[in-house]
């Protein structure tokens, strides 16, 4: 289902624009009456946060994939061809068939090699390692370039790599192919899982990546025996080497396919389900790590999930081993028994999948926060199971007790993915996919790993599993449980950002001339756990001049710091050119033409004026027609500078330094330049000398935002004004008529008017 684009339900408390929103504190004699002034103010602040804050929480049926009709799994297969989902599985299952090897052969190759247990262990530790850490970049790629061009090339290095170990001449040649592996392996994880999700219909989410779960784990169960049986074919001398050349040829084959897999449109069942239609975004800005990681931890659901799935993971590393310890000491179990427990284990989960998935997927469909629910309720069972199964009297009843307990521990990993899937803006799959795994797999389960061992070692395995295991099933289960009640409002987010795209699309299709330079669209920005910026929007037409007002604090910095790329957003969209620039760096933003000039001391005092442009020149280092041509430019700007090139900067007056830095900036030659503080305590002769600077810059076709403390200078340099006042924008028009509006004029006057 579709939902029609219209009058949206919603619920967010706009401020009125009034002037008591602005209350003055007032005035108390002494110390005691400055602190209660203050107090209050904080009390007011925090209250009008409170209030700002309030989400905006979209009709269930315009939620992404909710309300829709119900699909088969062959249904929703068809609807993204047959190819990327058994390619996707397939290698997945292929990749887990070879991933018992090097601790299966350990003891080969220790004797192959004459290396001792320390040597074969910390390469076996190694490899897992890298197959972690891969999936940050790979997640990264993942939201980059075309998946399937990752998952192909990722394959076949993967494959070439688990066939070189078994060729491996020495010991260093084996870690250094088992460290590529490492890394290769995780493309087809952080590529693979986003396709899915944007190959097939959302209400066939919980069956996919449970299918996909499920294939990898019955083949990693599988390959103690596949490795042990191919090794033992293949004779004593050499037999270590064969499981690594004929599981990697397969792979090679498989990976292959994947270069013939369509790359489905990133977001395209969210945008058919909320927006009735596909926008696809041409040429899309390279997104940063760190700005995918910012907004991605500012998402609730996906903190709640990430520290619940990181609580559950305790026990992930180290579980099966406790449990064959106890089934070895305590119930004196053979090899065989205990092969037949990990081998029903492992049934159980796929007993379970078929009936969890679908359940999952039907309530998603009808209300998120329950689907979300039912993996945290999953989790609970096992406070009870876990300390009923470690007290049983025999190995049959440990089994039979453990049976549900470790099936619905595994449906709640294999939910994992289409959980996050769901929350994570679109272009951040990747990154989102792999964060979940580094904080599950490094901080929960390397974590639980360490104090299981401890607790092993000091007591028993019984006494690891119950001290971990069960307070962390029931903080995880807890979390993952409070969580559900924040992703209603994060749903809501992907809704108002897709509107938000359909918005401008459409826009810039019928008016394709006059896109504005930059825009600034719905921005929530926090520090921590404070919010300083409420749904801040505004554009700049090109070669605009756009003056920033606002009382102290009312949030002109930050809102320059987010066009620059130094602070991520919570919620909003910032473009440059129609381009959506929201995840970019500020390295990068800076390459598309936006430059900072940030407010406060801006040069290198210790250093001469020329070296001070010289750093600035340091990016038109390749090209010396180019940065001549930037010096000439700067230097015939600023006159007064081309006389001063060997003076230490430190030396110069406050207004010539504000013009050295402005200066500096200019040398990267940029397309929006975002000056904080132009005038801040300069003397009136050199305001005039800047205007005029600027009043240059203008009729060069710059487009300028400058965050002004004065009203005067605002109106002689702007030509449209922004009034921001405790974080939100109370007026945006021409500048003159902010000098008309009496009640917030006299806000700037009564701040800081120095002009
Ligand atoms: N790095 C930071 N960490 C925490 N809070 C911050 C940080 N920088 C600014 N703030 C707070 O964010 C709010 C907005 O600050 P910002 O500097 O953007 O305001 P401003 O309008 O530029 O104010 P001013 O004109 O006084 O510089 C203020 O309450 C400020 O105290």
């Amino acid at each position: 289902m579709s939902a029609p684009i219209g009058p949206l339900p919603l619920t967010r408390n706009k401020v009125a624009q009034t002037e008591d929103a602005a209350p003055a504190v007032p005035i108390r004699a002494g110390a005691a009456g400055l602190a209660a002034g203050v107090i209050e103010a904080e009390a007011e602040r925090e209250a009008f946060q409170a209030q700002a804050k309030r989400e905006v929480i979209f009709a269930d049926d315009l939620l992404p994939g909710v309300g829709e009709e119900p699909l088969t799994l062959r249904q929703g297969l068809a609807a993204g061809g047959l190819l990327t989902f058994t390619t996707v599985v397939t290698l997945a299952a292929l990749d887990e068939l070879e991933s018992a090897t090097l601790t299966t052969l350990a003891p080969n190759i220790r004797d192959a090699f004459h290396i001792g247990n320390s040597a074969i262990t910390f390469i076996v530790a190694a490899a897992s390692a890298c197959l972690v850490l891969g999936a940050i970049p790979m997640g990264w790629l993942a939201d980059r370039v075309r998946r399937s061009r990752i998952i192909g090339w990722a394959g076949l290095a993967f494959g070439l790599l688990v066939t070189a170990s078994g060729l491996a001449t020495n010991i260093l040649l084996l870690f250094l192919a088992r460290f590529g592996a490492g890394i290769a392996k995780a493309g087809n994880n952080a590529a693979g899982s986003p396709l899915l999700a944007d190959s097939y219909p959302i209400g066939v989410r919980g069956r996919l990546y449970t299918t996909l779960y499920g294939a990898a784990r019955t083949t990693g169960a599988l390959s103690p025996i596949v490795v042990a049986g191919i090794a033992t074919l293949g004779g004593e001398a050499s037999g270590w080497r064969w499981p690594f050349v004929i599981l990697g040829l397969p792979i090679l084959v498989f990976s292959a396919f994947a270069f013939r897999i369509r790359e489905a449109p990133r977001g395209q069942y969210e945008m058919k389900s909320v927006l009735g239609d596909v926008l696809t975004e041409i040429d899309p800005m390279p997104i940063s790590l760190e700005a995918a990681s910012a907004r991605l931890m500012r998402i609730r659901t996906i903190r709640s999930a990430i520290i619940g799935f990181s609580a559950l993971g305790f026990t992930l590393f180290t579980g099966g081993v406790l449990t064959n310890l106890w089934g070895d000491d305590h119930f004196h179990m053979t090899t065989f028994q205990r092969g037949v427990m990990g081998s029903v284990s492992g049934a159980a989960l796929l007993v379970a999948l078929p009936f969890v998935a679908p359940w999952y997927d039907r309530l998603y469909r009808t209300d998120p926060a329950r689907a979300m629910r039912l993996l945290g309720l999953c989790m609970l069972p096992n406070v009870v199971l876990l300390p009923v199964q470690w007290f049983m009297p025999n190995w049959i009843l440990f089994m039979l007790v453990g049976l549900p307990a470790g099936a619905l521990s595994s449906v709640a990993f294999a939910m994992i993915g289409p959980l996050v899937a769901s929350v994570v803006p679109y272009r951040l799959r990747g990154v989102g996919g792999a964060l979940t795994s580094i904080y599950v797999f490094f901080f929960g389960a390397t974590l639980g790993a360490l104090l299981s061992v401890l607790l092993a070692d000091l007591y028993d395995p019984r006494v690891a599993i119950l001290a971990i295991g069960v307070p962390a099933k029931l903080v995880g289960g807890l979390m993952i449980i409070r969580g559900s009640s924040s992703i209603r409002g994060d749903l809501s987010l992907v809704v108002s950002d897709l509107r938000d795209e359909l918005a401008e699309h459409e826009r810039q299709a019928t008016d394709p001339e006059n896109v504005p330079a930059l825009q600034v669209h719905g921005v929530d920005f926090s520090y921590g756990q404070v919010q300083v910026l409420f749904d801040v929007g505004f554009e700049v037409k090109r070669g605009e001049t756009l003056a920033l007002l606002g009382t102290n604090g009312a949030g002109k910095s930050t809102i320059l710091k987010v066009i620059a790329g130094l602070g991520t957003p919570t919620r909003g969209t910032v473009r440059l050119g129609g381009r959506t620039m929201t995840f970019v760096s500020p390295e990068q933003r800076g390459r598309y033409g936006v430059h900072l000039l940030p407010g406060g001391k801006g040069v290198f005092a210790s250093m001469t004026v020329r070296e001070n442009l010289e750093m600035a020149a340091f990016r038109l280092r390749r090209s010396q027609e180019e940065r001549d041509r930037r010096f000439a430019y700067v230097l015939a700007m600023f006159s007064d500078l081309a006389g001063r090139q060997s003076q230490r900067a430190g030396s110069l007056s406050g207004g010539q330094q504000q013009m050295l830095a402005l200066a500096m900036v200019l040398m990267h030659d940029p397309e929006v330049l975002l000056i904080d503080e132009l005038s801040l305590g300069l003397a009136p002769v050199v305001v005039a000398d800047l205007l005029a600077v600027l009043e240059r810059l203008k009729a060069d076709g710059l487009t300028i935002v400058v965050v002004e403390q004065s009203l005067n200078i605002a109106l002689a340099v702007a030509d449209r004004a922004v009034f921001l006042e405790k974080g939100q924008v109370r007026f945006t028009g021409p500048a003159r008529e902010l000098a008309e509006r009496d009640d917030l004029a006299r806000a700037v006057f009564l701040g800081a008017e120095g002009g």
